[in-house]
């Protein structure tokens, strides 16, 4: 599937859906790693002398794995569930289961922009600063889309360096732990995933300090996945599948992708009022998080 060429010809639901099954390809080897690990970990022989199931909690109490290792357990044993290696059979309530990037970049900036929603995610925005925004791809197709957005990235020096002079998009060398320039709309794309939860949540007060109040329309949005936010009754969804493979696959960068109770938790913890969560990338979502 080329990501680089027409756009036009194929319809945005065909390309989401070639969008979650090219990952599921990418990122095929995980289910061979999550399968390798669940063995050394004695999981197979676990459930069988359990009965033939087990909760999490179970699992880990047999298995003897710490209490800290619970939420790893759970991100491999929802890769192996999706995956058919497992099945669920009652849903637990604690049991829910460079160059790439700027192509990426350029593949959501399509899709964004062919959805009508995009227009209600920028209108009234007149200010925008992409955090980690790179070499501006994002930033540069959203101000040639809506003029009104004066738009910004800021990114670390040595990524700046890099970036195109010139341009309607101004670039800023910063660090997002120490200072996020003012703007009413700060753009966090495919950022928050790389950092622990403490860190995310540095990262958004600084991201409230940079906006005005939600009155004034300042909102952080965020491009990322939210996992299992489209539980399905039965089989499990390609969507499902990729997002399950691409967390399982951040786990060895110690990052990871969250659930909506995990998202809520940071949000709420940086001082965020509220949030909306709009599903409109295939396996990823933009949150609209409001101060
Ligand atoms: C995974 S890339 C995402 C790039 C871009 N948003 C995208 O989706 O294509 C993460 C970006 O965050 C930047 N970054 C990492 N630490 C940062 C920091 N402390 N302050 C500002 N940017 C940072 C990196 O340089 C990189 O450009």
């Amino acid at each position: 599937m080329a990501l680089t060429g027409d756009y036009k010809l194929i319809s945005t639901e065909d390309m989401l859906q070639g969008h979650a099954e090219l990952c599921i390809h990418a990122y095929g080897f995980v289910k061979s790693m999550a399968l390798k690990c669940a063995i050394e970990l004695g999981i197979p022989g676990a459930i069988h002398g359990n009965g033939g199931g087990a909760t999490l909690g179970e699992l880990a109490t047999i298995i003897a794995l710490p209490p800290s290792r619970l939420p790893r357990l759970r991100r491999l044993m929802r890769v192996l569930t999706v995956s058919g290696v497992f099945s669920v059979q009652h849903q637990q309530p604690d049991d829910s289961a460079g160059d790439g990037m700027t192509d990426d970049s350029r593949f959501v900036v399509e899709v964004l922009l062919r959805e009508g929603r995009a227009r209600d995610v920028f209108s009234g925005v007149r200010s925008m600063v992409d955090v980690g925004g790179g070499t501006g791809t994002i930033a540069k197709a959203i101000a040639a889309a809506f003029p009104h957005v004066e738009c910004s990235v800021l990114d670390l020096p040595h990524v700046v360096a890099e970036a195109p002079a010139g341009g309607e998009v101004r670039f800023i060398e910063g660090d997002m732990f120490e200072h996020i320039p003012p703007a009413d709309a700060v753009l966090l794309k495919s950022v928050m995933h790389d950092w622990r939860d403490d860190e995310c949540v540095k990262i958004l007060r600084r991201c409230k300090e940079a906006i005005p109040s939600r009155e004034a329309g300042g909102k952080v949005i965020i491009i990322n996945m939210v996992v299992g936010s489209e539980k399905s009754k039965g089989n499990s969804t390609k969507k499902e599948e990729a997002q399950a493979l691409y967390d399982l696959f951040l786990m060895v960068f110690e990052g990871g992708e969250r659930e909506e109770h995990e998202w809520e938790k940071i949000f709420l913890e940086a001082g965020f009022s509220g949030y909306s969560i709009i599903p409109m990338l295939g396996i990823r979502s933009i949150i609209e998080v409001y101060p």
